[in-house]
């Protein structure tokens, strides 16, 4: 990692958008599930995935048997982690609320849960439980009545034919109260999340992250569906000061470099001491860990030690990274929260690492990447709520108005519009003919 003056640094960082190719593939793709329905979700099963798959939908038996294959230090963890999110997103909840004034009008605002909402979990390594978790549960918290879970099917597992999905996923879905899922991946699974199939009903919104294959399909459904933001590679910025322990900040920039060879981990520090502690410390952790390859890609290609000359410094240069994830290991954390414009979530002080955010408190760990903290939020409970307004207008009102209305109608050139308002004044009593 190398140690950089913050004024120079500039964050140049290619994110995959795919190519012309890989669209063509997955309209292809998803015209065909169109057409074809479950036959294709099989066609392509087989093609991609080299599973030859039977029934599309997991059965409550195989949702049960995953129990008794996932042991029991994990299914208490992930239990005590469904529990804290559950009750961090409860918080977020919204009420409807309807304002009656003494005129009689009431104006108000009804949220109401989305009807089916369909979450897309990743095969292979990639599954991870937490984030059947995080997707899962503010849709639940949110009152949605209908979660589906889509997932491509393994070679292994399920009976002979294959279409088994590991047991830890299963176990966190069904932990999070997903009692619907199919062992469809991919773009096609996108598609019949969005159009349906004979077997996968339509939803109304598609999350959770997925490869280029995945990503695309869901831009390129947007509109027939709502979808989540599509998740880039993961970033964490460490904002220390000379009291901060250099084996921990290491530790932690190498936490989310671990994940993706495009992942970014930076220090942003004005004091020079810590910086080459936490660049020695980087090196030597990373020898011994298992994903050596990826963690050490990411720490050469996008990481950074971001020297620069006070705290001020640090505020505005994190600022402009507008970070996934920022940690401040500084001697009085608490004082700079406020100062803190654009990050997707802030880890105080010395035993908020990372991974704690990751795994367990509670708040979610999908959040806005690649600067975008700037204008977006975490993934929350407004994620699967609509909001309906609702207009109850008194006589009064109208009367007292209606001139109003009828004048910014007039000036738009609608007259349709006027002449609605002008009816009702003249019938209900109002003198108030103007052509
Ligand atoms: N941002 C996050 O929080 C996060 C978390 C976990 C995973 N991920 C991302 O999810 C992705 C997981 O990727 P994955 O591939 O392991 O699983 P995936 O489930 O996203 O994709 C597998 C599917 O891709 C389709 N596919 C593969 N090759 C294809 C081809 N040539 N043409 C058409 N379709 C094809 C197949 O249908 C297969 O089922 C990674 O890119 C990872 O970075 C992101
Ligand atoms: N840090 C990732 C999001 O950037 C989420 C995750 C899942 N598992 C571990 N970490
Ligand atoms: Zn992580």
């Amino acid at each position: 990692m190398k140690i950089i003056p913050g004024a120079e640094f500039k964050l140049e960082r290619e994110v995959e958008v795919g190519t012309p190719a890989h669209q063509e593939a997955v309209q292809r793709i998803i015209e065909t599930v169109r057409k074809d329905g479950d036959e294709a979700l099989r066609r392509y099963a087989l093609e991609f995935d080299k599973v030859k798959v039977g029934e599309l939908r997991v059965s409550a038996e195989e949702l049960e048997a995953a129990y008794a294959q996932v042991d029991d230090a994990f299914l208490s963890a992930l239990r005590g982690a469904a529990a804290n999110i559950r009750a961090f997103h409860e918080k977020q909840k919204r009420t409807s609320w309807f304002d009656l004034q003494p005129s009689g009008t009431m104006l108000g605002q009804v949220v109401r849960p989305l009807r089916r909402v369909g979450l897309y979990v990743p095969g292979g390594k990639a599954a991870y439980p937490s984030s059947v978790l995080m997707n899962a549960i503010p849709a639940m918290v949110a009152g949605v009545p209908e979660v589906v879970m889509v997932t491509p099917p393994a070679t292994a597992g399920a009976g002979a034919s294959g279409g088994g999905i590991d047991p830890h996923i299963l176990v966190a879905a069904a932990e999070a109260g997903v009692k619907e899922i199919y062992r469809v991946g991919g773009a096609q699974a996108v598609a019949a999340l969005a159009y349906g199939t004979e077997s996968i009903r339509p939803v109304d919104k598609i999350v959770g992250p997925g490869n280029i294959y995945v990503a695309l399909a869901k831009r390129a459904v947007y509109g027939v569906v709502d979808i989540d933001s599509i998740a880039g590679p993961s970033e964490i910025v460490v904002l220390a000061d000379e009291t901060a322990n250099p084996v921990y900040a290491a530790a932690d920039l190498l936490s989310q470099a671990e994940h993706d060879e495009l992942a970014s981990a930076m220090l942003v520090t004005a004091s020079r001491t810590l910086a080459e502690r936490v660049q020695a410390e980087v090196q030597r952790q990373l020898e011994t860990l298992p994903r050596k390859g990826i963690a050490a890609k990411s720490v050469a290609d996008y990481g950074a030690i971001l020297l620069v000359d006070s705290l001020d410094e640090a505020v505005a240069l994190v600022n402009r990274l507008a970070p996934e994830h920022l940690e401040l290991l500084v001697a009085e954390p608490h004082a700079l929260l406020g100062r803190i414009e654009n990050a997707g979530a802030i880890f105080l002080g010395t035993y908020s690492s990372e991974p704690v955010g990751d795994y367990f408190a509670g708040p979610n760990h999908v959040l806005p990447t690649n600067g975008t903290a700037r204008f977006s939020s975490p993934l929350n409970v407004d994620d699967f709520v609509k909001k309906s307004s609702v207009i109850s207008y008194s006589k009064q009102d109208l009367l007292a108005n209606g001139e109003a209305i009828m004048t910014l109608a007039r000036h738009e050139g609608l007259e349709a519009h006027a002449r609605a308002i002008q009816v009702r004044l003249e019938q209900e009593g109002g003198d108030r003919d103007n052509g």
